[in-house]
């Protein structure tokens, strides 16, 4: 069985190895141990602490298989970003540059730096190895965070987002990034990509162009992949669209990856998602169904084939599934279909 639950200090050798298979362009998870054991203590206190709104915590999860105890995949909510340090964005807008009297009339697209994402919700660090990429071990990653931001609410913002990873070549070359490194940075994209995974953003305001940006002067190349994701991205943006995401023309400042947004009252997930009293039985059934305890240090998701009916008040697990998620008979389990 896949198990997703918030990461614990035993995990650390399992993140450093999805560290080193993730690669440059997951800028979340760079390979520096120092900073990765950080990031596994700052889950662990995150999931500790008692708060009723947004901060700096950061919620680290990770996918388990329970048969062979091996830690497949990660995925990630920071809670609020940009409230210690800037967070940046190129927002995408048009200008009209027209003249009457000489019959001229030109639409042109602008990028402008900016910080209008402060204090959103951010998912990300959603990485699954390869042999994994199968039944529904991609959608459990994802939607778990919603079920966890549904039951813990006072603890996210209204606004979600998820930077998707823009087009790069293997060797971690992007179009958008030589534009810039050739202009204004003399460094290339996995260094760029590093220092920020790391935290070291002071170059950003540094050396970044602060001015607007007028598309049309930038490369063909570059221009090419505004908006564009990387090919492996492409199934983890087409999730984020079904749950109700949308682009709004922010894009990412290094590979112009686009950033996606959704109000959490808005996400699929969140509104679908019911509670149910456990009953332990004869699970058996078609429906692949995510299911969620209401914890928070103890919290576990997974999925499950059920015979799920969504007007009932009590749903039946196998002693199994309840074991799993920690839930005994009579307890409430969140679920909805996937
Ligand atoms: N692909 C990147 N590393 N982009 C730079 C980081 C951008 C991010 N929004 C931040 O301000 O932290």
């Amino acid at each position: 069985m896949m198990i997703l639950r918030p990461i614990q200090q035993n995990d650390y050798a399992a993140l450093l190895k999805i560290a080193h298979e993730s690669g440059h362009g997951f800028t979340s998870l760079p390979l520096n141990e120092e900073l990765l054991q950080k990031k596994i203590d700052h889950s662990v206190s995150s999931f500790a602490k008692q708060t009723s709104q947004p901060g700096d915590e950061g919620y680290l999860f990770v996918l388990e298989d329970t048969e062979t105890g091996e830690v497949v995949g990660t995925s990630a909510i920071e809670a609020a970003v940009g409230l210690d340090d800037a967070f940046y964005h190129y927002h995408l807008s048009k200008v009209i540059h027209s003249s009457r009297t000489l019959d001229v009339y030109k639409a042109v697209d602008i990028l402008t730096l900016c910080n209008d994402y402060t204090g959103a919700t951010e998912l990300c660090t959603l990485f699954l190895k390869d042999g994994y990429r199968k039944n529904c071990n991609g959608k459990l990653l994802s939607k778990a965070r919603f079920m966890f931001i549904k039951q813990h609410e006072q603890r996210f913002a209204q606004t979600v987002i998820a930077e998707m990873r823009g087009v790069s070549d293997e060797n971690g070359s992007s179009p958008f990034w030589q534009w810039l490194e050739e202009h204004f940075f003399s460094m290339d994209f996995p260094t760029a990509d590093y220092l920020t995974g790391i935290g070291q953003k002071v170059f950003i305001a540094e050396l970044m162009p602060k001015y607007p940006i007028y598309v049309n002067l930038l490369s063909k190349d570059a221009q090419a992949v505004i908006g564009k994701v990387h090919d492996n991205t492409r199934p983890a943006i087409e999730l984020l669209k079904n749950e109700g995401f949308t682009f709004n023309g922010y894009v990412d400042i290094f590979d112009a990856g686009p950033t996606v947004e959704a109000k959490v009252d808005n996400i699929a997930t969140i509104r679908n998602a019911k509670d149910f009293k456990v009953e332990i039985g004869e699970a058996s059934g078609d429906t692949m169904v995510l299911l969620a305890n209401g914890k928070l240090e103890d919290y576990r998701a997974t999925v499950a084939a059920l015979s799920f009916d969504e007007r009932a008040s009590s749903l039946i697990l196998s002693q199994q599934i309840a074991d799993a998620l920690q839930l005994q008979s009579g307890d409430t389990v969140s679920a909805t279909p996937v």
